[in-house]
């Protein structure tokens, strides 16, 4: 049986290292622990202690227990904290799953029982998925607030509120015969339909600056052939990553490229030049280029004093003209560059960077910021509007607000998680 199988993997990083953490989870735990210490230690203190299996010291480190329910998981679990050597964690793991009833854990199943536990609520989760995959400092912010329950202390609110009005008009609803308790209902209920309308439109436009953290502002780096794209590219993440030749036509795939200015992250996306053209693995990147511009938080439209002309796509993303090898002579834009003397380069980041930052928002964290989290969001709202709309209808205005509610319990993780579930800890390292 699958789930009262013991887990057992290495929680830290790549080996060697300083030291590594052996994490153990499930009903064999204590028995282990007894087998290496003779006794149950202290829980939730770190003991120095031989590592013995089969008379054989494997290493020595420190072991913690934390009994059921007191743990990340909710299970029995411990810690067993090796030398960092490759050796030591291979003998040790193998010890350990030589036990009955322990294996090593898959991708993210020490979050899963934590999630089934009820340790964690699903928002929780994928905030935890972020903050481990966190490189910029927006990022870490974002995802400690999502991780730490912000979003699932907002949720809950919303509930609880949701769950109140609905008690105002059940309530009526029983002592009425003909339905209409609209006249009786408090004269701030339809005030507090409002605010609560209210902050979820705000939550949901707040979505867009926290996809902006989590995934980065889409830059576009577009023009015709030769205009010095892939160049601009190579100079902004200070690497030869895409091929440049004077040839025009030389790049045909999408190409992205993280960079993290001033703690927000963005990606250039590099593309084939815009034109027509006979080749087929051309017209096919031209075809990826122009759908990469639909999907753009902007556009750097580049143009060479040397290079033939182009019309400017038509985008639902601001545009900025730049003039590219000003040591050429310029062409008419926004902002002059040279990749070649490095000229116009910092001014160019520059204003990314801040347009990056008017993107991301200052100030608290966004609190959602997936796809998933703009449905929910959106679906309680249609629901809440629909109970505004029908206010004298109160059998209905009820049932639009247990909906709403339906709404934001799924977004915790209450109902229908399996999809979700398997596709994030899929995402999740072996160990978490
Ligand atoms: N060594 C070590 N460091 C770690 C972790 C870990 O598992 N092991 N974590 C793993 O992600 C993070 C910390 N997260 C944790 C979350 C909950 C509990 C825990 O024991 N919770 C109990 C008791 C709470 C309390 O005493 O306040 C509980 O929830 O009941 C432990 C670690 C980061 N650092
Ligand atoms: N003088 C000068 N030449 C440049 C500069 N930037 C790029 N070039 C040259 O312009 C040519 C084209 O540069 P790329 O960066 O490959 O241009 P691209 O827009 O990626 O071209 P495609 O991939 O074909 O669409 C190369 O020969 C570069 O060396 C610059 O700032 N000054
Ligand atoms: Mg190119």
């Amino acid at each position: 049986m699958r789930e009262g199988d013991t887990i057992v993997a290495l929680s830290t990083g790549s080996l060697p290292s300083g030291v590594a953490v052996i994490r153990l989870s499930g009903p064999a735990t204590p028995g282990i622990i007894r087998e290496l210490r003779g006794v149950l230690p202290k829980p939730r203190t770190l003991h120095l202690t031989r590592f013995r299996f089969k008379d054989e010291v494997l290493d020595s480190g420190l072991l913690v227990f934390f009994p059921a329910p007191n743990s990340f998981t909710g299970e029995d679990c411990a810690e067993l904290q090796v030398h960092g050597s490759p050796a030591v964690v291979r003998a040790i793991l193998r010890a350990l799953t030589d036990e009955p009833g322990v294996r090593l854990a898959e991708a993210g199943e020490f979050t899963r029982r934590a999630f089934e536990n009820g340790k964690l609520d699903l928002t929780e989760v994928e905030g935890l998925g972020d903050l481990l995959e966190a490189e910029t400092e927006s990022q870490r912010r974002q995802a400690v607030a999502r991780a730490a329950g912000g979003l699932s202390t907002k949720l809950g609110g919303w509930r609880e509120t949701l769950l109140d009005l609905r008690a105002e008009i059940e309530a009526r609803l029983d002592f009425s015969d003909e339905g209409d308790v609209t006249d009786d209902l408090p004269a701030d209920f339809a005030m507090a339909l409002a605010t609560l309308r209210g902050e979820l439109a705000a939550a949901i436009e707040s979505v867009t600056r926290g996809r902006i953290v989590r995934e980065g502002v889409r830059v576009a780096l577009a023009g015709a052939p030769n205009a010095g794209k892939s160049s601009l590219l190579n100079a902004l993440a200070k690497s030869e990553l895409a091929i440049v030749t004077d040839e025009p036509g030389t790049t045909r795939d999408v190409r992205d490229v993280a960079i993290d200015l001033s703690g927000q992250l963005v990606v250039m996306v590099d593309m084939a030049g815009l034109r027509e053209t006979d080749s087929k693995a051309e017209a096919e990147g031209v075809r990826r280029a122009r759908a990469e511009l639909e999907i753009a938080d902007l556009v750097l439209w580049l143009e060479a004093p040397d290079g033939e002309p182009a019309t400017i796509p038509a985008t639902e993303a601001p545009i900025w003209r730049v003039a590219t090898k000003s040591d050429l002579g310029v062409a008419a834009g926004d902002l002059a560059i040279s990749t070649r003397t490095g000229d116009g380069l910092d001014a160019l980041t520059a204003r990314l960077t801040s347009f990056a930052q008017e993107l991301a928002g200052q100030g608290e964290p966004a609190l959602v910021s997936r796809e998933r989290d703009r449905q929910g969001l959106e679906a309680a709202l249609f629901e809440v509007d629909a109970a505004i709309a029908g206010l004298e209808v109160s059998e209905f205005t009820a049932e639009h607000l247990r909906l709403a509610g339906v709404a934001l319990e799924r977004l915790l993780g209450r109902i229908d998680t399996e999809m979700v579930l398997d596709r994030l800890f899929s995402a999740f390292c072996i160990g978490k």
